[in-house]
């Protein structure tokens, strides 16, 4: 059995037809694995189920989601984040008024550990010194998207998870910040034997770190396999910003 273990996981919206049909995937320690798909493909709806956030916001869901072999499906969010599991969304991952030490704070006070923040802070500055060069004061909101990544990630690194789960990292990035980035991911993804899965919508950002891939097409997910995956997902359009 996988560290994360999503099965036969829908999702329904109230107004809307279902957004995730009985996807089923999983990702172990020390494994990133991707799943790929066009906007409104269901990723971000699939995200959010293993989190716990839909059912508390009266969408229906279905399906069953462990952590090291123990079912969380029936938890609140935040206990499912003191289970280990860590979200970075897509868009709101940061305060814009707050700087970046008050944004950390948050992040900590949220997970409700206060124990971790200077470590995870020392942490940040050394994974991330571009972060502790920049003017304290300056609210994030100001900082390029580049950066509020960078805090997203930090932030999402307090209280030391197992399992990080990233809403389109590249989402409006220069190429080579992404590059960065996924860089950076990896390098913390190996350090802290974390169980990384990743949503993304081009295969080009995330296929050097992709040790397993999904697509996901109008709900349904597939498991892509083979030597050549990346190559042949790129010829199927994987590799366009917007699909
Ligand atoms: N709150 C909601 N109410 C009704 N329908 C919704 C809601 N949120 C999402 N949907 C619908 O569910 C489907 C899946 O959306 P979702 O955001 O999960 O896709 P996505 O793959 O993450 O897309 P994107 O890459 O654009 O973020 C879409 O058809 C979307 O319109």
């Amino acid at each position: 059995m996988s560290y994360l273990e999503a099965t036969d996981v829908s999702v329904r919206y109230s107004r809307g037809a279902a957004a995730v049909h009985g996807a089923s995937l999983s990702v172990d320690r020390g494994e990133c694995v991707v799943v790929l798909g066009a906007n409104g493909a269901g990723k971000t709806s699939l995200v959010r189920a293993i989190c716990g956030f839909l059912p508390h916001e009266g969408v229906e869901t279905r399906g069953e989601v462990t952590v090291d072999g123990v079912s969380i499906s029936r938890l609140s969010p935040t206990k499912r984040a003191r289970m280990g599991i860590s979200y970075i969304p897509e868009r709101d991952k940061i305060f814009r008024e707050l700087n970046i030490s008050e944004n950390l704070e948050i992040f900590a006070q949220r997970r409700r550990t206060k124990a971790g923040l200077k470590e995870d802070k020392d942490l940040a500055l050394d994974m991330f010194p571009a972060l502790s060069r920049l003017p304290a004061d300056r609210p994030a909101g100001l900082l390029s998207g580049g950066e509020q990544q960078m805090l997203a990630i930090t932030g999402a690194l307090i209280g030391a998870p197992d399992v990080l789960l990233v809403d389109e990292p590249s989402l409006g990035l220069a190429p080579i910040i992404v590059l960065d980035m996924m860089s950076a991911l990896g390098r913390i993804m190996v350090e802290r034997n974390l169980a990384l899965l990743l949503v993304d919508q081009n295969v080009r950002s995330t296929q050097h770190l992709a040790q397993r891939v999904y697509t996901m097409d109008s709900g349904h997910l597939q498991l892509e396999a083979g030597p050549d995956v990346h190559e042949r997902l790129i010829r199927e359009g994987y590799s366009k910003a917007a699909l």
